[in-house]
């Protein structure tokens, strides 16, 4: 880090002060502890209090990957607002970290903040938080086990099938269009060859196809129906998050601040009339004729209904509960099944390759007809247990996207002095101290030239193994980490890798995209998101559907 560049004796005694504290950091991070342990070491700063902020607000992702080649140990210690980050990105200390026991370091506190900051959780209902987590985090056995998620994947499928013939209708007027074509920009026009052609902006077309097709089998089809715009206030909450987790006040002239919270109020304001419906049913009182099909509710959001009544909890908090839901549930796996199909599509032999792996369990056919109206397209197999176990290609795209296109950390905050060490043969042990806090930053691990060869290059085989000598590769998910993991793991893993192999899969089977105005693809840039990275770039796609069997 370099001094303050400006001249005079005032500025130098700051300078000395400055460079004092980062040599009291240095030599802090040279003493030994009790049983070897020793303290992390400190990255030095120049602005008491202040520390690290500018670093991280000017670069972050420079700022940290430099500070991993610097400090080989796995771990280091930054200054955020006069709090000490101890950030570690080697396999062995983030699985210590996040095996460690919720009293030693845990993350209750913060997840507590989250809800009442971020979900907009009722503030006077926090003494209820604590008795109802643990039954609420119980329900997630409908996400993570049979037969609850089998029956969720098996509804989301029947959903793919019915909708990918619509992934885009051809049609130019918002009126007769899919709710999810609808905030693409959608423009229906022909191709060198005269053929006809969409043309559509790709994040937001996929995100919201996926959101539509997928979201029932978490709170059921009426919802959305209902209420088609939840999606978009969805999103423009998301590109507001970070701002409101660090509490930024509505009123700074910040657009995407402003735009966050009034997309909150209003998803808080649908999701309060969803509840107030499944109140009645479960009264057995009649609803309005609209909420008649509240019936098809997921396991997971049914369940949770028990324990929110048990608890005699407010509307208004089973919304901000069901908000946080929907949001884990869209934030991540949406965006990733972009990546996935961007990077497949823009390389053609890739294509092909992804193709005729997949064939045996996802097939797209086009019947003949004798009627002057053909029939529509159609997926004749979706088999979702064949795709992922028998397609190692198609499933190693998935492992380099959440290796590359996720920036996952999971932060905890001690609760108790202890020692952190990994568990490989010598491994150096760590002091943490009560009141710091601890991130295992994945992301840091994922580009590590230490783990992976060419870190920054996406490669589609790279997590494809054969073992002795067999022709039949597996694809494994190895030291990546983008869930997270311990006791706040994301709950949504297993629904999410079937969910993202089967919608790359059916899309890739049916339609064809090209690059609008033909040329290569540009893989977008990566833009600071929670979980799996956002992008400013548009990706401007011509998609047809592929000449398919009779
Ligand atoms: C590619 C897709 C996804 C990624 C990368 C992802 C990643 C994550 C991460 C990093 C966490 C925090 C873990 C921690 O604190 O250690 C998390 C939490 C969570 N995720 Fe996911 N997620 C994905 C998809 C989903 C889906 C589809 C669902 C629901 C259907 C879901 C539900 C949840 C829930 C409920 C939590 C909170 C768990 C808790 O606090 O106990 N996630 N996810």
């Amino acid at each position: 880090m370099s001094p303050p560049k400006t001249a005079g004796d005032g500025m130098q005694d700051l300078r000395n002060h400055f460079a004092l504290s980062g040599l009291v950091h240095i030599r802090k991070a040279t003493v030994a502890r009790p049983g070897n342990a020793q303290a992390v070491p400190t990255v030095p700063y120049w602005l008491p209090i202040v520390g690290h902020l500018p670093n991280m607000a000017f670069d972050a992702d420079g700022f940290l990957k430099g500070l991993r080649s610097k400090y080989s140990g796995g771990i280091f210690a930054l200054n955020f607002g006069g709090a000490t980050h101890n950030v570690m990105y080697t396999p062995g200390l983030a699985t210590a970290l996040l095996h460690q026991k919720p009293n030693i370091a845990g993350s209750e506190e913060t997840s507590k903040q989250l809800m009442v900051r971020v979900f907009g959780y009722p503030s006077n209902e926090l003494h209820k938080y604590e008795a109802i987590c643990p039954d609420l985090i119980a329900c997630y056995n409908h996400l993570l086990t049979e037969p609850s998620l089998g029956s969720m994947v098996a509804q989301t499928a029947i959903r793919l099938k019915a909708s990918l013939k619509d992934l885009v209708t051809g049609n130019s007027s918002p009126v007769d269009q899919m709710e999810w074509e609808k905030s693409c920009n959608v423009d229906v026009t022909a191709n060198a060859k005269g053929q006809p052609v969409v043309e559509a902006s790709l994040l937001p077309l996929i995100r919201n196809f996926v959101a539509h097709v997928a979201n029932p089998a978490l709170i059921g089809s009426d919802f959305l129906s209902n209420y088609p715009d939840f999606m978009d206030d969805l999103w423009a909450f998301d590109r507001g998050f970070l701002y409101l987790v660090v509490g930024l006040p509505r009123w700074l002239p910040i657009p995407s601040i402003t735009r966050s919270y009034i997309a909150r109020k209003r998803n808080l304001e649908k999701l309060e009339v969803f509840h107030t419906m499944m109140e009645r049913v479960a009264e057995s009182k009649k609803v309005e004729p609209k909420w008649s099909g509240l019936d098809d509710v997921g396991p997971l959001v049914k369940a949770r209904m028990d324990v929110y009544r048990s608890h005699r909890l407010s509307i208004r908090a089973r919304a901000a509960f069901e908000h946080a839901l929907l949001w884990a549930a869209n934030a991540n796996s949406d965006v990733l099944i972009f990546w996935m199909l961007t990077r497949i599509y823009a390389d053609k032999l890739l294509l092909a390759q992804v193709r005729e792996e997949i064939e045996p369990y996802c097939k797209a056919v086009q019947r003949t007809s004798e009627l002057p109206i053909g029939d529509a397209p159609q997926l004749d197999l979706l088999d979702v247990d064949g795709l992922c176990s028998n397609c190692p290609l198609l499933k190693s795209c998935y492992l380099e996207c959440l290796r590359l296109d996720t920036a996952s950390w999971s932060l905890k905050v001690v609760q108790e002095d202890f020692v952190l060490q990994s568990r490989e043969k010598d491994a150096q042990s760590w002091l943490l101290r009560k009141g710091e806090f601890a991130h295992a930053a994945h992301n840091l691990h994922n580009t590590d030239p230490a783990y992976f060869d060419e870190p920054m290059t996406w490669r589609a085989d790279r997590h494809v193994q054969y073992e002795d000598g067999s022709k039949r590769g597996v694809a494994e998910m190895g030291s990546v980490r983008p869930y997270g993991g311990g006791s706040s793991m994301c709950k949504g893993r297993s629904f999410a890798f079937k969910e993202c192999m089967m919608f790359t899969a059916a899309i890739v089977a049916m339609w064809d995209m090209d690059p609008a105005g033909g040329g290569a693809w540009n893989i977008p840039r990566h833009k600071k998101a929670t979980g799996v990275y956002a992008t400013s770039d548009e990706t401007r796609v011509c998609i047809k559907q592929r000449c398919l069997e009779h």
